[in-house]
């Protein structure tokens, strides 16, 4: 059986217009490797070694966005808490805002579109992503 402590963390951050009243995303599109690229993703990354998970989501996220987020609460998934990436990493997702900034495709994206409710599903995700949007979509409903 794979198991969650079997998996690398990766983080990932929903961002948000209102953490309590969310009515749109940003997606974020990958240009690496080439298997993924063209995907699009949550913003976020691995967890280094000895890392926190939090402080590794506002690193990634001042890295490739250079932007300051503030966190909400964590989009539940069925790994205790995280959504599967393939059988490698599991994704923990935050719901968040920008707190400081405007969001640029600085590192490892090429484009970043604001989803409204209804156009969620407009843009390709990383087959892997589609439950977390899932979810969302449920949260914005
Ligand atoms: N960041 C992110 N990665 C995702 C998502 N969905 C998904 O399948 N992945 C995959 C792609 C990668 O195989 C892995 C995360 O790696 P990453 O490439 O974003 O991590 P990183 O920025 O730390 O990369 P690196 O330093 O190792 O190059 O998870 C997602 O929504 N966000």
């Amino acid at each position: 059986m794979t198991t969650h402590t079997s998996r690398a963390l990766v983080v990932g951050a929903a961002i948000v217009d209102d953490l309590h009243r969310p009515t749109t995303l940003l997606a974020a599109r990958r240009t690496e490797p080439a298997g993924l690229a063209g995907g699009w993703e949550f913003p976020g990354g691995k967890v280094e070694p000895g890392e926190d998970p939090v402080e590794a989501l506002h690193r990634e996220i001042a890295e490739e966005l250079g932007v300051e987020v503030r966190l909400g609460r964590v989009v539940e998934g069925p790994l205790e808490g995280s959504w599967p990436l393939g059988e490698r990493y599991a994704m923990t997702v935050w719901l968040a805002v920008v707190t400081s900034g405007e969001p640029e495709p600085l590192e490892d994206h090429d484009e970043l579109r604001v989803l409204a409710a209804d156009e969620l599903y407009a843009v390709p995700w990383l087959p892997a992503d589609l439950p977390v949007v899932d979810a969302l979509a449920a949260l914005m409903r």
